[in-house]
């Protein structure tokens, strides 16, 4: 795996290192020891996948309030997405950034996403399946988000919204906090 720093401290595009032979290839997709060589989590007790049907759907920006915050790493293992990271801590350089990357089942690629950050994507193609790896469990009671097009943070997403869920076009603008 190949570690590339992003615009935002502590978002990490990790690349696959693929070993190929005449059957296909073969690439570690996570290894605890190369994480924490990074400094990055080691522990993700909670998987998930995210199925979309439709070009242009759209998740997010979700994340977790204290002490729920999420490690994530997102990978696009069929299909391909624009996966967005909103920088929300207050004492960050980059607060209110966002960093943009794109993932695909082709490009192999994925992100990790540290606690105190956002995270949404919109899908590009047909039948995109999104696949975490998430470094903290999943509490309801902790889940917060901001919309898609919240003008405080003006993310330039690649297309016009397909489909997105009630819930994610009904967040309050970004007060600041
Ligand atoms: C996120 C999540 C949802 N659920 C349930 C709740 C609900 O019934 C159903 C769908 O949940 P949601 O509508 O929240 O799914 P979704 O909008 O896809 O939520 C996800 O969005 C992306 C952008 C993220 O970053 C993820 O962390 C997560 O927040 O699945 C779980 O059981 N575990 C989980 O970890």
């Amino acid at each position: 795996m190949r570690f590339s720093g992003t615009t935002i401290p502590g978002v990490t595009v990790v690349d696959l290192e693929p070993v190929r032979d005449r059957r296909g290839h073969f690439a570690r997709s996570f290894c605890a020891d190369s994480f924490a060589e990074q400094g990055l989590p080691t522990d993700f007790p909670q998987h998930s996948l995210s199925f979309n049907a439709v070009a242009g759907t759209v998740r997010g920006l979700h994340f977790q309030l204290p002490p729920h915050g999420e490690p994530k790493l997102i990978r696009c293992t069929r299909g391909a997405i624009f996966d967005v990271a909103v920088d929300l801590r207050p004492e960050s350089p980059t607060w209110r950034q966002w960093v943009g990357v794109e993932l695909s089942a082709a490009n192999g690629r994925a992100l990790y996403i540290p606690p105190g950050l956002a995270h949404g994507f919109q899908t590009l193609a047909d039948e995109t399946e999104v696949l975490y790896l998430m470094g903290a469990r999943y509490v309801p009671e902790a889940a917060r988000g901001y919309r898609w097009n919240d003008p405080a943070f003006a993310i330039d997403w690649p297309r016009p919204v397909s489909v997105i869920s009630e819930r994610d076009i009904s967040y309050p603008d970004f007060a600041g906090g």
